[in-house]
This record gives structure tokens, C-alpha cells and sequence, in this order.
């Protein structure tokens, strides 16, 4: 048996994608930002059977059956659990503030906790490295062909810049504006947003390539933006960036009816967030009373939950 630390904790957060997603995943870069006031936690403790438990919202059971959607997970678990033989069994308590399938990247944020709480359980030593690895083995099975964007940032604690394939940065944000956050409360599927301009590449492989390549210099244009407090011009940069996604198809009229309202009171630019098809959707503020006031409007206008970030209160 192994020496585990039964009560072994595990805790990531939810992600934002300031820009790039979808274009990450065929090599252009991104930025992306832990919210770190939105938390996941898994719990491990031991149990006197050989028996291997999940407890969640969403399901309470053995992890051999967990359903389709969970698959990912059942995979990771199942991983830690073949590399450990002879491993006493044990109850995984799940607890999470993120919405499920909105953007905020809660698959990646359940599947950091479990590799940090069941690796925390078996006192193995990670490198951040071997912790993406894991990680990913959830990520692969859930959205099938992941950049990796949304592991590495429910693993970091600063800002990141990311290329495919290449180790993520740490990016300085030096912008006093705010970003609302917001949940239109659509689901929204990123697995199934992937296959949509996977197609839409297929059917219209020049069109789609400029937008890739564009939302790419969106991309490197908003770290200068950020890091040179020029707040205009990222808001700018978020409309674009929203114009673009909707040529690839992953945005919904619902969003983009929200996002109308947002630019009529205040936002200086808004963009979805995340995979798409519904899910959050993120404005830019230049201060505090706006970003307020903006967020009641959004409320009134049938958003299901908000959240206001101080972009200089990330690094
Ligand atoms: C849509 C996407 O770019 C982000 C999903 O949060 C997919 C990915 O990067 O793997």
C-alpha cells in the first residue's frame, strides 16, 4: 500500500480567454487569465475497500461509471490510479463555482484539481510540466483536439501567452480598465464549436485561414495594448476579434444581441470568450463605476451571471 495522505487537496480556478481562442488550436497565439476568485476544488480521502468514488453535482458514483461526458475524467482518474498499483481506494469530493460548458474552461479547471489533489493523495513530486500532461489526458478526450490553452492557464496564476506546442509565458498586464464578465447563461459545447470551424476551414479554406491569421495579429496587437495601457485600442481589438468569430461560426444571435447592449452602455469593446456557441462573453471598462453600471444592464437584459476583474490586479 501507499503512504497517502488521505484529506489530500487539489484546487484550480476558472479561465478567460482574452484572445485567440480557436485560432490557438491551428498555431496562431493567445492570452488567456486565471480568475482566480472563481474556484474548483477535489478532495481525496481514503477508503477502507478497494472502491474508487466520485461525489459531485453532477454525478455521485463509482468512477468505472461515470457517464459519456465525464469520460475525460474517468480517463485521468484512471490513469493515476494504473501508474499507482496496489492503490488503497478512494472518494473524490468535486466542489466547483464554475458553470459547466459557458467558456470559463471548467473541464480543465475539474481536471488540474484532480491531477493536483490525487498526486497531492499519492505524495508524488510533479514538474508543471508532467501537471499539463495530465491534465490533458482529460482535455483530449472531452474536446479532442485541445491547443492546451485552457489546462495551462487553470494552472497558472498570472496572465499567459500561449503558442501550440510551445511552453506558456507569463504575460504583464499593465492596463488600469476593468473586464465584466459575463454568462448569458447558453450552453455551449467548445468539442462541438472545434468541429464547426473545422468544417468551416474545409469548406472555405482561404476565408478561414485570413481569420485565423488575423485573430492571430489581434493577438500579438493586444500584448502591446495591455502592457502599454492602451485601453481604446484593446477595446477596439475586442470587436474585431468578436467580428472575426462570428465569420468562423461560433458565435449565436443571442450573444451577439447581448453583446449590442453591452456597446450601448459603456463597454469600450466585447468579445466572446472561450469556445463559443453561447457560454460568456467579456467587455472592456474603463473604471470600476462603469463596469457596475454596465453589469446591472446586462442583468436587466437577462444575463444569468456576472463578474467584474481589475485587468491590474492579474500579475
Ligand atoms: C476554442 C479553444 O481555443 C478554447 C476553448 O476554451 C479550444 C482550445 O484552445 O483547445
Amino acid at each position: 500500500m501507499y503512504p497517502v495522505i488521505s484529506g489530500a487537496r487539489g484546487t484550480s480556478h476558472a479561465k478567460i480567454i482574452l484572445m485567440g481562442e480557436h485560432a490557438v488550436v491551428y498555431g496562431q497565439p493567445a492570452i488567456a487569465l486565471p480568475l482566480l476568485t472563481v474556484q474548483t476544488q477535489v478532495t481525496v480521502t481514503t477508503l477502507p475497500c478497494q472502491q474508487f468514488l466520485l461525489e459531485s453535482d453532477y454525478y455521485s458514483g463509482a468512477v468505472a461509471d461515470l457517464p459519456t461526458q465525464m469520460q475525460g475524467f474517468k480517463d485521468l482518474i484512471m490513469h493515476l490510479i494504473t501508474t499507482h498499483p496496489n492503490s488503497p481506494g478512494f472518494k473524490l469530493t468535486l466542489t466547483s463555482q464554475l458553470p459547466a460548458e459557458r467558456g470559463m474552461g471548467s473541464s480543465a479547471a475539474v481536471a488540474v484539481a484532480l491531477v493536483k489533489a490525487l498526486t497531492n493523495f499519492y505524495q508524488d513530486q510533479l514538474s508543471h510540466d508532467e501537471l499539463l500532461d495530465l491534465a490533458n489526458i482529460a482535455e483530449k478526450a472531452t474536446h479532442k483536439n485541445p491547443s492546451g490553452l485552457d489546462a495551462a492557464t487553470a494552472a497558472s496564476n498570472q496572465p499567459i501567452w500561449l503558442i501550440r506546442g510551445q511552453k506558456p509565458r507569463p504575460i504583464p498586464i499593465k492596463m488600469n480598465a476593468y473586464l465584466v464578465i459575463c454568462d448569458s447563461g447558453i450552453k455551449g459545447q467548445t468539442s462541438q464549436a472545434i468541429q464547426i470551424v473545422k468544417k468551416k476551414l474545409i469548406e472555405s479554406p482561404q476565408a478561414g485561414q485570413t481569420t485565423l491569421t488575423k485573430l492571430g495579429q489581434l493577438a500579438y496587437k493586444s500584448r502591446e495594448f495591455l502592457a502599454k495601457n492602451q485601453i481604446q485600442a484593446l477595446g477596439q481589438a475586442f470587436d474585431a476579434a468578436h467580428h472575426e468569430l462570428q465569420k468562423l461560426g461560433v458565435s449565436l444571435p443571442a450573444l451577439d444581441n447581448l453583446i449590442t447592449i453591452a456597446r450601448q452602455n459603456g463597454s469600450l469593446g466585447s468579445k466572446l470568450t472561450g469556445g463559443g456557441r453561447g457560454g460568456c462573453f467579456i467587455n472592456l471598462l474603463p473604471d470600476y463605476a462603469s463596469a457596475k453600471n454596465l453589469a446591472a444592464q446586462l442583468k436587466a437584459a437577462g444575463a444569468r451571471q456576472i463578474w467584474i476583474q481589475a485587468l491590474n490586479q492579474l500579475n
